[in-house]
């Protein structure tokens, strides 16, 4: 049986007094809540861990650099993302994918070092605008899939969101039929290239405007496995809706 996750990136929002809403998750979180992550920036990491420590919630990074160490001024590596016990990286999210030109060949690495880390990496992949007028959504989605993934994909190291960028922040959401059809041509893309026991366990998570009104909607694909949440995860008044509807899916 897949594990379910509930998946809050903050993106730059938040300072030292924001991890209250840890706390505040916990305490509304149901007593059945799946895995729940929290993404916060960068400097919050270690304080969000032990912010953290008697929840349960995990933490996570939102980017890693594809080296271990050096001279790359601003960024910050996998290893020491895990220094500060968090547990996940993001990679490729679109936005890092626009506005930093980050291609799959740089996902695909960064990946990799989030795994020589220990660190599970989310691996986001999503079609634009433009890409979904013109139906080449599953094109685009096969084509992040075979350039992000590395070989040596495992049922541990990795989980799958699939954000669709025109649903990004936007409070547009694609219907159920469209997330149905997205999430099982990714499940059935990684099956066969890494085989059903690795394939069938790697959670997929859809992101873009999920809320909680929509929630238990989007969770009724049966390979929807959970949430990237933005904007609803920074508040636990509306994340805690959320985490409630994918375990009660
Ligand atoms: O990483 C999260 C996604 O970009 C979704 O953001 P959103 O829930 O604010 O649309």
């Amino acid at each position: 049986m897949r594990r379910k996750l509930a998946a809050g990136n903050w993106k730059m929002n938040g300072t030292a007094a924001s991890l209250a809403e840890l706390e505040a998750l916990k305490a509304l979180m149901p007593e059945n809540a799946p895995d729940v992550l929290i993404c916060p920036p960068a400097p919050l990491l270690f304080r969000a861990n032990e912010a953290a420590r008697a929840t349960g919630i995990q933490i996570g990074a939102q980017d890693c650099h594809a080296q271990n160490s050096g001279a790359f001024t601003g960024d910050i590596s996998a290893a020491m993302i895990a220094d500060t016990g968090a547990s996940h990286v993001i990679v490729g999210h679109s936005e890092r994918r626009e506005a930093y030109e980050e291609h799959d060949s740089d996902v695909r690495k960064k990946a990799k070092a989030a795994w020589a880390a220990g660190l599970t990496a989310v691996i986001c992949i999503g079609e634009s605008a433009d890409n979904h007028s013109a139906n080449n959504t599953l094109d685009i989605i096969a084509g992040q899939l075979a350039g992000s993934l590395p070989d040596g994909m495992t049922a541990t190291n990795t989980v799958i969101a699939y954000e669709p960028i025109w649903a990004i922040g936007t409070g547009k959401v694609p219907t159920l039929e469209q997330i149905v059809e997205v999430h099982d041509f990714i499940r059935g893309k990684i099956i066969s290239r890494f085989g059903a026991e690795i394939g069938d366990m790697i959670p997929l998570l859809y992101g873009g405007s999920v809320k909680p009104d929509n929630a238990a909607m989007i969770f009724k694909a049966e390979n929807v496995d959970g949430a990237l949440v933005g904007g609803a995860s920074l508040k636990a008044a509306d994340f805690a809706p959320i985490i409630s509807a994918l375990a009660d899916s």
